[in-house]
């Protein structure tokens, strides 16, 4: 009962800070946005927000992994591995809420504003993109909610195999694609917000190569034959998938 409300706590954690994240880098509601906060010098702020940026990456690759899953699942239960890591990237993600330092100087800054509507709407489209993807490979799990519940079912909770659901068959990252989409669709784009975007890219191009060599060991010859039909992030068709 303990894992389960553990759990419980650590996805609704995860669910403000995804919302939080959508006000943040689109400038609406929240109390601070990534153009919100005291301005300090140019590298100053410069060499802090690429920090946070990095710190993110690091917990995120690191802990993604499935060497360290093993290490560390010596240490928690196996059914609050997820739950632990959902719960540590939320926290590094409020650090960076928190910490980052706003950059004001303009980069791009789209006066009409039926063309500004349109480039929000594209921003949501892309958070939209995120969410529903991670509910075709199945939400419940990526976020530990599924592996609590069998845990207090005392079953073992079978992981989901290779998939190609709907969007999965337009591009191999529909999560990543989403966020790419949601970071640089800016209607006003500050230089705060063009390195947040650049520093996320950066980390969803990287992070995808390593996240592809552990599906392909773990997926085999279904994730290699996959890889050749579809692209990897940008939805060029490559051939007709099966
Ligand atoms: C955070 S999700 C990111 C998925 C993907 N990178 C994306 O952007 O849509 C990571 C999880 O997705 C799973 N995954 C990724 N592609 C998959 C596929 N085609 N079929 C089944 N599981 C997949 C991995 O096993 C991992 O548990």
């Amino acid at each position: 009962m303990v894992t389960f409300i553990y759990g419980i706590i650590c996805y609704l954690i995860f669910f403000v800070t995804f919302l939080y994240a959508v006000g943040f880098t689109g400038n609406f509601i929240v109390p601070k946005d990534i153009n919100g906060g005291v301005v300090g010098s140019f590298f100053q702020s410069l060499t802090v927000n690429i920090a946070l940026l990095s710190l993110f990456a690091l917990q995120h690759s690191v802990m993604a992994r499935p060497g360290f899953k093993r290490w560390w699942t010596k240490y928690i239960p196996k059914a609050a591995e997820r739950s632990t890591y959902v719960l540590l990237s939320s926290v590094v993600l409020i650090i960076l809420f928190w910490q980052w330092r706003p950059m004001l100087g303009i980069v791009w800054h789209i006066e009409n504003a039926m063309v500004r509507s349109a480039v929000f709407g594209l921003c949501a489209v892309g958070w939209l993109i995120t969410l529903s993807s991670s509910c075709m490979i199945d939400h419940f799990e990526l976020f530990g909610l599924k592996q609590i519940f069998f845990h207090l079912k005392n079953k073992n909770v079978r992981a989901h195999g290779f998939k190609k659901p709907a969007l999965y068959r337009v591009v191999r990252h529909p999560i990543m694609l989403g966020f790419f989409i949601a970071f640089w669709a800016a209607p006003t784009m500050t230089v705060g917000h063009l390195i947040f975007a650049i520093g996320t890219t950066l980390y969803i191009v990287i992070g995808v190569w390593f996240e592809e060599r552990d599906l392909v060991c773990h997926f085999g010859k279904d994730y290699s034959e996959y890889q050749k039909e579809v692209s990897m992030l940008l939805p060029f068709p490559k051939k007709n998938i099966k």
